[in-house]
């Protein structure tokens, strides 16, 4: 039987490639990381993706690999923050795979992404407005592709990876 792939959703610093990385270890599975795809795929770092071909050149490269990636079973992939801008991605995560959305607070997600310069949308003045201003807009679309919903602000890393390992024997998915 195919192993069934898990694909993490939600925020910039909502913990997809952290979790990911360490359920996929405890899982057995392979992981993939979309934003590392892209990297691997240009070449080149996503600020400099943004910088020469604009969101606009990095979201088609994100559908891309996303339409690639959910074909493959078991794996564990961390999306991009953005991947579910695109109703062609939605779908694909939700008709091909079981869908985790690693669900945070503000203040959390300011607190986890501050040092990092590595996300181009972030690179502003005000990050809590921004980060508040795409949960807002985006927080529907997780939520729409969603098998399961984990709330992240208050637990561990590893309490979230055993929490969905949990959900995941409980709901069928792995044995
Ligand atoms: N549950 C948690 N508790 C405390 N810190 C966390 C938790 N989850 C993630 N972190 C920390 O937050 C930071 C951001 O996590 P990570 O890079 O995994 O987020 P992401 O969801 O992959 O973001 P992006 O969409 O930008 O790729 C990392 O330093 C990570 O160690
Ligand atoms: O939330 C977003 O739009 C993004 C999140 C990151 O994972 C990267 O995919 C990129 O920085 C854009
Ligand atoms: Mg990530």
């Amino acid at each position: 039987m195919n192993k069934q792939s898990i694909f993490l959703v939600g925020p910039m610093g909502a913990g997809k490639s952290t979790v990911g990385r360490i359920l996929a270890e405890k899982l057995g599975y392979e992981f993939i990381d979309s934003d590392h795809e892209i990297e691997a795929r240009t070449g080149v770092t996503i600020p400099v993706i943004f910088d020469i071909e604009g969101e606009g050149g990095f979201r088609a490269r994100e559908s891309a690999v996303i339409d690639d990636i959910t074909q493959l079973p078991g794996l564990v992939l961390a999306t991009g923050g953005g991947a579910v801008l695109s109703a062609d991605n939605r779908r694909h995560l939700a008709a091909r795979g079981f869908v985790v959305y690693l669900r945070s607070t503000v203040p959390a997600l300011v607190q986890r992404t501050k040092n990092d310069r590595n996300r181009p949308l972030l690179q502003t003045d005000n990050p809590e407005a921004v980060i508040a201003h795409l949960l807002t807009e985006r927080g529907p679309l997780y939520e729409e592709v969603a098998d399961l919903i984990v709330d992240t602000q208050q637990a561990s890393v590893f309490r979230v990876v055993r929490h969905i390992q949990d959900q995941l024997v409980r709901e069928g998915v792995v044995a």
